[in-house]
C-alpha cells in the first residue's frame, strides 16, 4: 500500500495536496490539463520532494529516498529507448545498467520479450521497429525491473486503438500476475474504465482518495465534466 501522508508539493506558483491511501492494484490518474496528474507521477518516483508530509510504501518511509533507491518503475509516453543499443540491450538494462548479465538474466530478458511478443526481434534495434513494438520493449524493459509500484504517464497515447487495447490487456496480465500497484494517467476515458477499477481523480491542485472509475466517469464533477467534453 502506498500512503500519501498530507502530502503538500510546490512547484513554482503550483501546489500539489494528496492525502489518502492507494491499495494494491491498477489504478487511472484522470483530471484536466494543468491539474497535476505527472506532478503527482513525480513526487511517487522521486524526482519532486514534498514540502510537508510523508510518503509511505508498505510502511516504510520513503520521501527522501533517491529515484533508483525506490520501489517505483516509470513508463514514459516517449519510451526512452537507446537508439544504438539492441532491442535485448534495451531491456537487459531494466536488470543491469552496466548490461553485465549473466547466463539466467540473459534467458529472462528472452523470457520477457516473449512475454511482450518480440520474440525474434532481440538483436534489432529500436529504429527498425515499429512504434507499437517500440512500447512494447519499453513494457518489458520496466516489467523485467519487477518493481512492486509501476508508474505510467500516457504509456501508449501514440499507439492506434487496436494496440492500444492490445497493451492494456497485456499490462493488466501481467500487474494482476505480479501483484503490483500502478498508477497510469491518461486522457481516455475508454482506457480508464478498461485497465482501472479505480480512478483517482487530480482536481486543482489536489489529489483524491481513489474511487470506482466506472460510477466517476458516469458521473463527473463539473472541473472534469467540462474537461471529458
Ligand atoms: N517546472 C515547473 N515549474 C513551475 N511550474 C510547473 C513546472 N512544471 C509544471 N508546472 C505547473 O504545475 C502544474 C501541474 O502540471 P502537471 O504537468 O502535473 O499537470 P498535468 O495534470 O500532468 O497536465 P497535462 O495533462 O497537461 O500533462 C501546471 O499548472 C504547470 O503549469
Amino acid at each position: 500500500m502506498l500512503e500519501f501522508r498530507d502530502i503538500l508539493l510546490r512547484q513554482g506558483g503550483f501546489t500539489l495536496a494528496a492525502d489518502f491511501a492507494l491499495p494494491q492494484g491498477r489504478h487511472a490518474v484522470i483530471g484536466a490539463s494543468g491539474s497535476g496528474k505527472s506532478t503527482l507521477l513525480a513526487l511517487v518516483g522521486g524526482f519532486l520532494s514534498p514540502e510537508r508530509g510523508r510518503l509511505v510504501w508498505d510502511g516504510q518511509d520513503i520521501t527522501g529516498m533517491a529515484p533508483g533507491r525506490r520501489p517505483v518503475s516509470t513508463l514514459f509516453q516517449h519510451h526512452n529507448l537507446f537508439p544504438h543499443l539492441t532491442v535485448a540491450q534495451n531491456v537487459g538494462m531494466g536488470l543491469r545498467p552496466d548490461l553485465r548479465l549473466d547466463r539466467a538474466q540473459k534467458d529472462r530478458v528472452t523470457q520477457v520479450l516473449e512475454e511482450v511478443g518480440l520474440g525474434g526481434t532481440a538483436d534489432r534495434r529500436p529504429g527498425a521497429l515499429s512504434g507499437g513494438q517500440q512500447g512494447r520493449v519499453a513494457l518489458a524493459r520496466v516489467l523485467l525491473r519487477a518493481r512492486p509500484l509501476l508508474l505510467l504517464d500516457e504509456p501508449f497515447a501514440a499507439l492506434g486503438p487496436a494496440l492500444k487495447s492490445e497493451m492494456l490487456a497485456l499490462l493488466s496480465r501481467i500487474v494482476d500476475e505480479t501483484g503490483a500497484t500502478v498508477l497510469m494517467v491518461t486522457h481516455d476515458p475508454a482506457d480508464a474504465r478498461a485497465f482501472a477499477p479505480l480512478t483517482v481523480l487530480v482536481e486543482d491542485g489536489r489529489a483524491h482518495a481513489p474511487c470506482p472509475t466506472g460510477p466517476l466517469l458516469d458521473d463527473p464533477p463539473p472541473g472534469l465534466r467540462a474537461y471529458l467534453g
